[in-house]
């Protein structure tokens, strides 16, 4: 399978952006709920506003390739998975290793098929992305972990339960996802689970109110301590997925990077958490009107200074889209990385498209404002592309970012969406 690292974005700057744009809906949300639709052992779960981004695409083929007969309706933007039929609990490398949320899988298999063998676990590369809560979780609840070598020398892990027992259980540090892999294994658990130290992103809530109407018995989501009381069976249901608060982010930064001003509809400016505020003191307006946001920037930027931290903290995947905005603002910028050890590879582009930016561990100075000028560069990751596709509509001529793979990994119809706010953008294979 090509992995499409020869399709580019390019980008000509310049072009004020009006008019209005959709949110899609969460990527964090629909993949564990992928995970968790794949528990209901009869009917068909039936996902709405799912965003047609390739990490979705993953996630359906890794669900077939395990059994499960899932749809995906992209015009509808409805995915129909019917898991009664799960037979491998294998997650292949060749699919799993291509994005994170694979790894959301594996309390389904356990539950379903009493073990789940992961060949890879994918994601952006963003330093060290360790699972060892996730693991101590599983083990703490009755099951083993144990990896192995294949024949061919490649790594894989094995996990394996009987039936998954509850009891108290917690993260070292709040993980989104290691939240998510312990609420979904405690649900079907005999017994009580208490689970310390939850995230609190508006994913988990959605992704909790998902297996709510599962039939799964929660308390607590939204605060550090979920108590789950294990029930014997999660139906299959209908359930719309949350408007994705990156994506939000983004469009936000894109009407303040270019100067203009654009209606999101679908958007949430409460799910910006400290990044709404930040954006604020930049010089953005913000209007909420309902489930519409109007943003609009009309005069100079201001300088920022963000530090990274779990919601309502600054969401460290709107790091690199705001490292590229506040190479627009006038004077220094101070960002601060607190959750990931490798987030910095935006600068290196940014400095070849002009910017002034010094990286020193996990802080970065940025001096504005700079002229940036539209090159050749690379998406590292997928915020690093979102944010190479922002500094492209502010430079001066054209701008290439290769890959597109990245960014569509995460963000559904870029070209479209921006071309119709008055962007100059195209995805060429
Ligand atoms: C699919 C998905 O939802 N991805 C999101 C999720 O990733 P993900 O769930 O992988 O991120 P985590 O919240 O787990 O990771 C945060 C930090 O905790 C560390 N850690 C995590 C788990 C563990 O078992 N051991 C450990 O040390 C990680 O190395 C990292 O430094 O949350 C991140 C932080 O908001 C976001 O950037 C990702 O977009
Ligand atoms: C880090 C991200 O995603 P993932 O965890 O899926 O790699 C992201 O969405 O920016």
């Amino acid at each position: 399978m090509s992995l499409g690292h020869e399709v580019r974005y390019r980008v000509r700057g310049g072009r004020e952006l009006r008019g209005t744009v959709f949110v899609q809906g969460a990527k964090n949300a629909v993949l564990p709920m992928i995970g968790a639709s794949l528990m209901a052992a009869k009917g068909r779960t039936v996902l709405r506003n799912v965003p047609i981004i390739e990490d979705v695409r993953r996630a359906v083929e890794l669900a077939q390739a395990i059994g499960a007969k899932a749809e995906l309706h992209e015009a509808e933007r409805t995915l129909v998975i019917d898991a009664s039929t799960l037979t491998s609990p294998v997650l292949p490398a060749e699919i799993a290793a291509r994005f994170r949320g694979s790894f959301l899988f594996v309390p389904a298999l356990l539950h379903r098929l009493g073990e789940a063998v992961i060949e890879g676990v994918g994601g952006c590369n963003l330093g060290s992305r360790n699972l060892d809560f996730h693991y101590n979780g599983f083990k703490r609840m009755g099951a083993t972990v144990t990896e192995q070598v294949t024949d061919d020398g490649q790594g894989s892990i094995h996990v394996k339960a009987g039936h998954l027992q509850g009891g108290t259980l917690y993260l070292d540090t709040p993980s989104h996802t290691g939240t998510e892999n312990l609420l979904m294994a405690a649900a079907l658990a005999h017994g009580t689970t208490l689970i310390k130290n939850c995230a609190l992103e508006p994913e988990v809530l959605d992704v909790i109110t998902l297996l709510q109407r599962m039939g799964a018995r929660i308390t607590g989501g939204g605060t550090g301590f979920i108590t789950v009381e294990g029930v014997d069976r999660l139906t299959a249901v209908e359930h719309t997925v949350m408007p994705d608060r990156i994506d939000t982010g983004v469009l936000v930064m894109a009407a303040a990077m270019t100067g203009g001003e654009v209606s999101l509809v679908g958007a949430s400016l409460e799910h910006l958490g400290v990044a709404g505020d930040k954006l604020e003191q930049m010089g953005v307006e913000f209007h909420s009107q309902g489930a519409v946001l109007q943003v609009r920037r009309d005069r100079p930027l201001r300088p920022i200074n963000v530090i990274t931290d779990e919601y309502p903290g600054f969401a460290t995947d709107l790091q690199s889209p705001i490292m590229a905005l506040s190479s627009q603002a006038e004077g220094e910028s101070y960002i601060y990385e607190r959750i990931f050890d490798g987030r910095f590879k935006l600068a290196e582009e940014l400095v070849r498209m002009g910017a002034d930016v010094e990286v020193n561990g996990n802080r970065a100075k940025v001096h504005g404002v700079t002229r940036l000028r539209g090159t050749e560069v690379v998406a590292h990751d997928l915020r690093t592309g979102s944010a190479l596709v922002l500094a492209g509509l502010a430079a001066e001529g054209e701008t290439t970012i290769t890959s597109a793979y990245y960014i569509d990994r995460g963000h559904a119809h870029v070209a479209e969406r921006l071309t119709a706010l008055g962007a100059e953008i195209e995805r060429i294979a």
